[in-house]
């Protein structure tokens, strides 16, 4: 077993192409061992295997900085620095990260999650070392999906200008976690067609030799002409960057000896690798997709599980039936489209189906543009990556009061993703936003309803909604739903449990049969049914999110009774001022005193001790 021996990448340095061939067979085999017990980001770390090995080979992590971007093709890369003995930790409460996070290890060079963030940061380190004299290699590796992500596209503008030594590896296995979009990806697959033609005239030039070494001397630099010329056409060239490529990248011997090459190199350079998403595990080459990040599975006989009907499948269930009745629906994602529940819509609408790459900001204003042209934009975004589009909500949407729906998916705390993933901010950034409105539905039925009536009424409206399992609403369902209004579900004696979304069925579990505790589906958040909440400002009043605490639900009831001159005793529960780390979700839930245990405790604070104690 040579990976026994690696304990660093420096232990890398003294094996022979077989050991490391021999290693990165042992690699994968681990990646797919704890994977299938933990689930986690399985085809694109199979894929990044030879890469991640070369480059520890040839350069000196941490002395010289390797970036991985979003970092979740990195499971190697921790194996082989120093984490291999807490590998089976992955993404386990407690455990070690699913991404590369700079607090787990010196070797991290960045803390990642999402994307596109590792070129800027490259520069960053670039600069820093040439402005203090110091002297040491920045690797960024970026996938192809990462690189339609405007901060990487921008940040290359930049990095071509400053020229600045650093190595950039474009790992292309032409996904995303669906098929990859855009221009640049199309010009890739060109270049790799070129690749097919590289191999071809590598050929002719073996037999070429044979014939006539001075005849295969003028070709080889007519070749070489020919192709400066033909890359001249190539966008990092007029990026101001060094394109060297593309290579195979699964070809050890090959990648390591262009590596030592590209070392010696100044300014900026681009290498672009081509790799198989999944490489080396049958299911995973077959459907890169489902195998991006599969929740556990039995590595001898690895079958695809359903993780039950989600919040994501009715969101997508809802919005084709709506693009039947509503002709001007239009639907956007940026590079989500199986984890936004959009895979029956894409196929049933494809002329008003849109996945704009890892670009939120663009997803949001492209829908700005459809919206001020008379459509009735959907985007569909995770709470965490609409954070990468708030200027645009409020520059292009909010100040036109445009109609452009925001169906926030996986809104609240979402487990083994950990703090760069947790959705626990969209509350507090969008609720301070004139004309936005914020509602939450507590099932399937009121999604559609809300879905139904945000399209009536225009404006800015985002629904959240969290990452679980939902009670499938049937189809052709259409409720009406009074828009604003809270609901009572229990009444109470004493006190009220202001709730939604997911922590509504930690209050009616608290509440249990306790005839002084009423529970209410406080489903809209900004406005809040200030009705509702005068009336019950005479009883105590506990508000409970899965969002952070500061800026929340809780703070925007206070503003409320403030402003009606009410002050009833309230009890804000949500998440404390701090990040959350990767790990179930209950557990986490418990953590911050959210679920229905925290409920109970801070009843039991106001006075309203558990009757069955
Ligand atoms: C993990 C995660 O959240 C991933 S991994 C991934 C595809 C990355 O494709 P790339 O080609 O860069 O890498 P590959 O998997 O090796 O092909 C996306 C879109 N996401 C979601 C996502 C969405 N939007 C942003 C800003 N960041 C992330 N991470
Ligand atoms: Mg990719």
């Amino acid at each position: 077993m040579v990976l026994e021996r690696v304990n660093s990448p420096e232990d890398l340095k003294g094996l022979s192409l077989e050991e490391l061939q021999a290693l990165a067979e042992e690699i994968r085999s681990e990646i797919i061992r704890v994977t299938a017990q933990n689930g986690g980001h399985l085809a694109s770390s199979l894929g990044a295997v030879e890469l991640i090995l070369a480059l520890h080979r040839v350069f000196d992590s941490p002395r010289d900085r390797i970036l991985f971007d979003v970092g979740h093709q990195a499971y190697a890369h921790k194996l082989i620095t120093g984490r291999k003995d807490r590998f089976h930790t992955l993404r386990q409460e407690g455990g070690i990260s699913g991404f590369t996070k700079v607090s787990e290890s010196p070797h991290d060079a960045i803390t990642a999650g999402h994307a596109s963030t590792s070129l800027a940061n490259a520069l960053g380190m670039a600069l820093a070392r040439d402005l203090k004299g110091e002297d040491y290699h920045v690797v960024a590796v970026i996938g192809d999906g990462a690189l339609t992500g405007g901060m990487a596209l921008a940040a290359l503008n930049k990095i071509g200008e400053l020229q600045k030594r650093m190595l950039i590896v474009l790992n292309d296995n032409e996904m995303s976690i669906s098929e990859n979009v855009g221009a640049l990806n199309k010009y890739f697959k060109e270049l790799q067609i070129r690749k097919w033609v590289q191999d071809a005239e590598k050929l002719g030039k073996q037999i070429l030799e044979r014939i006539s070494p001075q005849l295969f001397g003028l070709v080889d630099r007519a070749k070489e002409a020919a192709k400066l010329l033909l890359h001249q056409e190539n966008p990092f060239y007029a990026w101001g960057i060094r394109y060297v490529g593309p290579v195979d990248g699964h070809d050890l011997k090959t990648l390591i000896h262009i590596l030592e090459h590209l070392k010696a190199l100044e300014g900026p350079t681009l290498l672009h690798v081509v790799t198989k998403k999944g490489k080396g595990y049958k299911v995973a080459e077959a459907d890169p997709i489902y195998w991006h990040g599969p929740p556990g599975f039995d590595p001898k006989k690895p079958e695809k599980v359903s993780k039950g009907y989600t919040w994501s499948q009715a969101f997508g269930d809802a919005v084709t039936e709506l693009a039947h009745l509503e002709p001007r629906l239009f639907v956007i994602t940026p590079a989500m489209r199986e984890g936004s529940g959009l895979v029956r819509y894409s196929l049933e609408h494809p002329e008003r189906y849109l996945d704009v790459g890892i670009c939120e900001d663009v997803a949001v204003t492209t829908a700005a543009g459809l919206a001020l042209r008379g459509m009735k934009p959907i985007v569909a975004i995770y709470s965490t990556f609409l954070q990468r589009a708030y200027d645009q909500v409020i520059h292009d949407v909010a100040i036109e009061n445009l109609p452009v729906v925001f169906a926030v998916d996986r809104a609240g705390i979402v487990g083994a993703d950990g703090a760069t993933h947790h959705g626990v901010f969209d509350i507090a950034y969008l609720r301070t936003i004139p004309n936005l409105q914020i509602a939450a539905p507590k099932d399937a039925l009121e999604l559609r309803a809300m879905l139904k009536k945000a399209l009536e009424l225009g404006g800015p409206i985002a629904i959240r909604y969290p990452r679980d399992n939902v009670e499938r609403a049937p189809e052709g369902a259409w409720p009406e739903i009074p828009w604003g209004k809270w609901e009572v579900l229990k009444e109470g004696t004493e006190a009220y449990i202001l709730a939604f979304g997911k922590t509504l069925r930690y209050a009616l579990e608290a509440a249990g049969d306790d005839p002084r505790v009423g529970v209410v589906n406080a489903r809209f958040l900004k406005p809040l049914d200030r009705e509702m909440l005068r009336a019950l400002a005479r009883y105590k009043l506990l508000t409970v999110e899965d969002h952070q605490k500061m800026g929340g639900f809780g703070s925007a009831v206070l503003e409320a009774l403030n402003e009606l001159g009410l002050k009833p005793e309230v009890r804000i529960l949500g998440l404390p001022d701090r990040f959350f780390e990767h790990g179930p979700i209950p557990g986490l839930h418990r953590q911050a005193g959210i679920d229905a245990q925290g409920i109970r405790q801070a009843l039991a604070e106001m006075g309203l001790v558990p009757i069955h104690e």
